[in-house]
């Protein structure tokens, strides 16, 4: 089993039924085991901020998906609930992140893992500290600790 944290969020439509409706599709697909899902934060649009605010959760889960099996299930998720993808920062019913999976580091063309925004994220940061399994500086740690060795080993200086 393999553990997963993963960030939603959406700030177009029924917010709240948006969430409700993922975690429900999430919870179909076979090999996603939903454990643990944060309250839910209202939260200032980060980024494009000229567009309605979030509603956002952290949810951590267990898997028997390799990465990218789980990202083709999340992208299923969108798709499921109608995520169009008009304005690459804009408005969306929903938008489910990867953010780690274990301790691995994932660097491929459509998949990142640690997420790479994760730690300027305020709405990641908070709700994830609710739903991770270790104690959350431990966690943070190894992931930020993860993202350096990948940033170091991308400008060649390892
Ligand atoms: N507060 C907030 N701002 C955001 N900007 C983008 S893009 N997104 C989509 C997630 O990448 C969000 C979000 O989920 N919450």
């Amino acid at each position: 089993m393999n553990d997963v944290y993963l960030s939603l969020g959406t700030n177009l439509g029924d917010r709240e039924q948006h969430l409700k409706a993922a975690i429900d599709l999430l919870k179909q697909k076979e090999g996603i085991f939903i454990k643990t899902i944060s309250p839910i934060y209202e939260t200032a649009p980060v980024g494009y901020v000229d567009q309605p605010s979030f509603l956002n959760i952290v949810v951590y889960a267990q898997t028997t998906m390799t990465p990218f099996e789980l990202l083709k299930a999340c992208q299923s998720v969108e798709n499921e609930l109608g995520r169009v993808r008009t304005i690459r920062w804009g408005p969306r019913t929903i938008d489910l992140d990867i953010l780690l999976y274990n301790n691995d580091n994932i660097e491929s063309e459509n998949l990142i893992i640690p997420h790479p925004r994760m730690f300027e994220r305020a709405f990641v940061l908070v709700p994830l500290m609710d739903v991770a399994k270790k104690p959350f500086t431990e966690k943070l740690m190894q992931a930020e600790s993860a993202l350096k060795n990948m940033n170091l080993e991308q400008e060649g200086i390892r």
